[in-house]
C-alpha cells in the first residue's frame, strides 16, 4: 500500500480497472486535483498477466481475481457459472484476452434513443480515439498518441488465417479492422498490446497517474460503503488490512468497481431497490429501482474439434521444443507465441434472426481451453466460440447481506428470453459451417462438441444448457438513462440519481450491450466521465 498523505482528497476514485485507470490518468492531468485510486486487489506483478499467452493460467491465480459464481440457472439444467472478474491493478483489463472492439454506431445510437443524451457514435468516436494508440496509424475511425496500445499480433497460428480465409467460401467478408468503416466479416482481432505485452489499463493509464504528486494509490483495501449524509456522498468507509478507516472526499466519490461490485457498493450504502435494502436490513438513503437491475452478458458457446495436425497450442510433449523455442523469442524480441492472445481470429455474423447489424460473435481458437483455463487438456484441437450479441435475457445482482465481504448474487437469468435460444442455435450452425469448410480439412479431427451429427435445434439447445458459459461481458447494472425512466441509475453525465457528488463511471452504465467485447467501450466511458467532471469544477 502506499503512504495515505491525507486523508481528505477532491476526488475519491473505487476500483483501479479499465475504468478507474482510465479516470485516474485523466482527472490528474489537472494538478490541482487531489485524487485518490483504491483498489481491492494488490499489484499486478504476476507476470502472466504481462505476457499474452499467460492469458491461458491466468484464472488459476485466485488472488488477482473475484472469482464469482453466479446463481443456478434455470435455464441451462441449474448449472452455476464461474465468473471470473479481475483484481488487481488493470482490474478486468489485466486479466482479459485482449481483443480490440468498440461495437457498431448504431449500438451508441441505441443509447442515445433510449435515453442515454449525448451518447451517440458521433459524440463517443472522439473519446475512443483520444485513449487510442493504434500501431496501423490515425485515420477517421483512430488515433495516435493515446495511452493505450492497440497493435497487430505478433503471432498468428496458421489454424487462425484458415478460419480467416474460410470467409469466402461460407459467403462473409474478410474483415481487416473491426473497427473501421464495416464490421461485418471475419479477421483478425487487433489487441491492446504495447511492444507485444498485454496493454492493460494499469500498464498505460495508471503508469501516467503515478508520475504525478497529486495522486495517491491505495492498494489492497476494501471500499465497504459509499458515506451519504443529507443526500450527499463525502468519503468512502474502508478496510485495509483488518483495519477500518474512512477518506473524505470534498467533491465526488467515482465508482468503478464494475457491474458486480458497483451496484454492490450503492446497495450497501442504501441507494438502491427500496424493499430489497429493508429486507437487508440497510438504511434506505435513496430509493434508486433500477440498481442491480438490466443485466445483461454474452453467453457463450464453443464449438471443439480434436485437431489432425500438431499447429495448434497445446498440452503436449511434442511441443515442448518449440514452447522452449518460443520463450527465447519473446525474451529476445517480444514475439513468436507468448505474443500471442490465443483468440486471435474472430468476427461478426448475422443470423437468420438479425435485424441490421450482425448479432454474432466469434472467437476462434486454435487450442482446446477447458473450464475456463482452470483445467488442463491435453492433446491438439481447436473451439469456436459463439456469442449472442444482443440478448433480450435480462437479470439481476442482488445483496446475499449488508456484509461487504459477502460476493454479491449474480443471477444472469440467461436464455430465459426464448428468441436467445434461437440465435445461439443459428450461430452454431453457421459456425461449424465455417469449421468444415475446405481451408479447415486439413486440421479437422473429429467433433468433440456438440458432437458430430447433432444438428436438431433440441440436440443443439440441450449442448448449450450443459455447455455454454459467459464470455465475461456484464453491463448494465446501474444504467445511465433519462429522468422519466425509472429504471435509470446515473443521468447521462453518469449522476446518481438524487445523490450529489456521486457518479458511477464503468460497464454498469451500459445502458444496452454493445455488438462486441467491453473494454474498449468501458474505457470511452471513463474517458467522458473525466471530461464530464472536469467541466463542472473547472467552471465552479
Ligand atoms: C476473462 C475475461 C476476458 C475478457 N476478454 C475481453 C476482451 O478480449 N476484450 C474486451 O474488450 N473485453 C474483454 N473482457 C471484458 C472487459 O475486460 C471488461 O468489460 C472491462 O474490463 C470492465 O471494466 P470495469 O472498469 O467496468 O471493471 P473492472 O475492470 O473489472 O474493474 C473493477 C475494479 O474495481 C475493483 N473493486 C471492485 N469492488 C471494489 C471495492 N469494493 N473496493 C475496492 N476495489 C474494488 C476490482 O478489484 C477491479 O480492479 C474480458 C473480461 C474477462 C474477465
Amino acid at each position: 500500500m502506499s503512504e495515505l498523505p491525507s486523508s481528505t482528497f477532491d476526488f475519491i476514485i473505487v476500483g483501479a480497472g479499465s475504468a478507474g485507470c482510465t479516470l485516474a490518468a485523466r482527472l490528474t492531468e489537472h494538478e490541482h486535483y487531489r485524487v485518490c485510486l483504491i483498489e481491492a486487489g494488490g499489484k499486478d506483478s504476476n507476470p502472466l498477466i504481462h505476457i499474452p499467452f499467460g492469458l491461458a493460467l491466468l484464472s488459476r491465480f485466485k488472488a488477482i481475481n473475484w472469482n464469482y459464481n453466479t446463481l443456478a440457472q434455470p435455464h441451462l439444467n441449474n448449472r452455476e457459472l464461474y465468473w471470473p472478474r479481475g483484481k488487481t491493478l488493470g482490474g478486468s483489463s489485466a486479466i482479459n484476452a485482449m481483443c480490440y472492439i468498440r461495437g457498431v454506431p448504431q449500438d451508441y445510437d441505441n443509447w442515445a434513443q433510449h435515453g442515454a443524451n449525448g451518447w451517440d457514435w458521433d459524440s463517443v468516436l472522439p473519446y475512443f480515439k483520444k485513449s487510442e494508440d493504434q500501431q496501423r496509424g490515425a485515420d477517421p475511425f483512430h488515433g495516435v498518441g493515446g495511452p493505450l496500445g492497440v497493435d497487430d499480433l505478433r503471432c498468428v497460428n496458421p489454424m487462425s488465417q484458415s478460419f480467416v480465409d474460410a470467409a469466402t467460401e461460407v459467403g462473409v467478408p474478410v474483415n481487416v479492422d473491426f473497427n473501421g468503416a464495416e464490421h461485418e466479416g471475419l479477421g483478425l482481432y487487433q489487441v491492446t498490446h504495447k511492444n507485444g505485452e498485454r496493454c492493460s489499463t494499469a500498464k498505460c493509464f495508471l503508469a501516467l497517474a503515478q508520475q504525478r504528486k497529486s495522486f495517491t494509490l491505495v492498494t489492497h483495501a476494501l471500499v465497504e460503503k459509499i458515506l451519504i449524509n443529507d443526500n450527499r456522498a463525502h468519503g468512502v468507509a474502508i478496510k485495509v488490512n483488518g483495519q477500518s478507516q474512512t477518506l473524505g472526499a470534498q467533491n465526488e466519490v467515482i465508482l468503478c468497481a464494475g457491474a458486480v461490485n458497483s451496484p454492490q457498493l450503492l446497495m450497501l450504502s442504501g441507494v438502491g431497490p427500496k424493499e430489497h435494502l429493508v429486507e437487508r436490513g440497510i438504511k434506505v438513503e435513496r430509493d434508486v429501482a433500477g440498481v442491480g437491475q438490466n443485466l445483461q452478458d454474452h453467453l457463450d458457446a464453443i464449438v471443439q474439434y480434436r485437431c489432425k495436425s500438431k499447429e495448434s497450442y497445446a498440452v503436449a510433449l511434442a511441443k515442448l521444443p518449440r514452447y522452449v523455442q518460443a520463450a527465447f523469442n519473446y525474451w529476445r524480441k517480444r514475439n513468436d507465441i507468448l505474443s500471442s492472445n490465443i483468440a486471435e481470429a474472430g468476427g461478426f455474423v448475422r443470423s437468420d434472426f438479425a435485424t441490421d447489424v450482425p448479432d454474432i460473435q466469434y472467437h476462434f481458437l486454435p487450442a482446446i481451453l477447458q473450464d475456463h483455463g482452470r483445467q488442463t487438456a491435453l492433446g491438439y484441437g481447436f473451439g469456436l466460440h459463439i456469442c449472442n450479441l444482443y440478448p433480450k435475457s435480462r437479470g439481476t445482482i442482488t445483496l446475499a447481506s449488508a456484509d461487504p465481504t459477502q460476493p454479491a448474487i449474480i443471477d444472469p437469468q440467461y436464455l430465459s428470453h426464448p428468441d436467445d435460444q434461437k440465435v445461439m442455435i443459428d450461430g452454431i450452425r453457421k459456425g461449424r459451417a465455417i469449421l468444415q469448410s475446405q481451408g479447415f480439412a486439413q486440421y479437422q479431427g473429429e467433433e468433440v462438441l456438440p458432437g458430430a451429427g447433432k444438428d436438431s435445434e433440441e440436440q443443439l439447445l440441450a449442448f448449450i444448457q450443459q455447455h455454454a458459459q459467459t464470455i465475461y461481458h456484464p453491463v448494465g447494472t446501474c444504467k445511465m438513462g433519462a429522468d422519466k425512466d425509472d429504471m435509470a441509475v446515473v443521468d447521462e453525465q453518469l449522476n446518481v440519481r438524487g445523490i450529489m457528488g456521486l457518479r458511477v463511471a464503468d460497464a454498469s452504465v451500459f445502458p444496452r450491450l454493445v455488438g462486441g467485447n467491453t473494454n474498449a467501450p468501458t474505457i470511452m466511458v471513463a474517458e467522458r466521465a473525466a471530461d464530464f467532471i472536469h467541466q463542472q469544477y473547472q467552471l465552479a
